[in-house]
């Protein structure tokens, strides 16, 4: 269990995020959504500790988070997977190789740096390309795919680390419709075949509804929606978005109830 207590994170003067309360069970695909600015960046990359904290606890299970360091932290690293929206692949490399980069942490440093890749490796790599149906571009320089393409190379590279939790930071963003349902469809399937937790900030309301078993909404730093997709209506998020709230109702889209998705696990609506 993911549990953060009271976190916040101040830039200056700024409170990106204030006083967060959150807990997450092990398996769920959790949506964070809210306006540009709202903190979901910050709160995904404090849980990694690409940012630290300035005041509260995250703990996973009985490792204090907020306290690792060294060795500690890179497995805690290890542990939760990020996603970027600009996929972060090294460009001039190989499919594979950009892969196994997610195999580093459990390799022998002075193997992986001279790229000696174990068999065992390998395969977890080509395994994950496979999953995603991308093993054909393994030879491939990453920077000659599309933006589809790379980000189901940066999620195979995820899934070959073997985290328990994947953070996705929008990582649809930069993607055209027909790329973006792959994506989602490929995190989704991740989540559902693996259990692995998926926690993914995400600015489309309509595929926040249609991919996630829980929401939690986010204005000015703060959680003010917690709870299932179907419990928030057009009204919260009119509230949530504010003059955005057209943009990402996604007005005339499918009904993500109708089309049978989302909703796989009630998740607890604190308060
Ligand atoms: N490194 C930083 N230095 C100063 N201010 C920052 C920094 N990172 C974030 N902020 C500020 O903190 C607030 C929250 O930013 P954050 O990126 O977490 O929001 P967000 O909800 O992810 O927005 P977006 O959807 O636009 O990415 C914003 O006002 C932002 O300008």
């Amino acid at each position: 269990m993911l549990v953060l207590e009271g976190v916040s994170r101040r830039f200056g003067a700024k409170v990106a995020v204030d006083k967060v309360e959150l807990t997450v069970v092990p398996g769920s695909f959790v949506g964070v959504i809210g306006r540009s600015g709202a903190g979901k960046s910050t709160l995904l990359r404090m849980i990694n500790r690409l940012v630290d904290p300035s005041d509260g606890r995250i703990r996973c299970g009985d490792v204090d988070v907020t306290g690792l360091r060294g060795r500690e932290l890179r497995d805690w690293r290890a542990r939760c997977a990020m996603i970027f929206q600009q996929f972060n692949l090294v460009g001039r490399l190989d499919v594979l190789t950009n892969v196994l980069m997610g195999r580093l942490n459990a390799a022998p440093s002075a193997k992986s740096l001279v790229r000696l890749w174990g068999v065992e490796d390998k395969a977890i790599a080509l395994a994950a390309l496979e999953q995603f149906d991308i093993a054909g571009l393994a030879a491939q320089r990453a920077d000659s795919l599309s933006g589809g393409q790379q980000q189901r190379v940066a999620i195979a590279r995820a899934l070959a680390q073997s985290p328990e939790i994947i953070l996705a930071d929008e990582p649809i963003a930069s993607l055209d419709p027909r790329n973006t349902r792959i994506v989602m469809d490929a995190l989704q399937r991740i989540n559902r075949t693996y259990g692995i937790t998926v926690i993914c900030n995400l600015h489309s309301l309509e595929l926040a509804r249609g991919y996630c078993d829980r929401l939690v909404g986010m204005a000015a730093g703060r959680v003010v929606f917690d709870g299932l997709p179907e419990s928030l209506t057009d009204d919260v998020a009119r509230e949530l978005y504010g003059l955005e709230a057209a943009d990402v109702i996604g007005e005339g889209a499918t009904s993500p109830a109708a089309a049978g998705w989302g909703a796989r696990s009630p998740v607890a609506i604190p308060a």
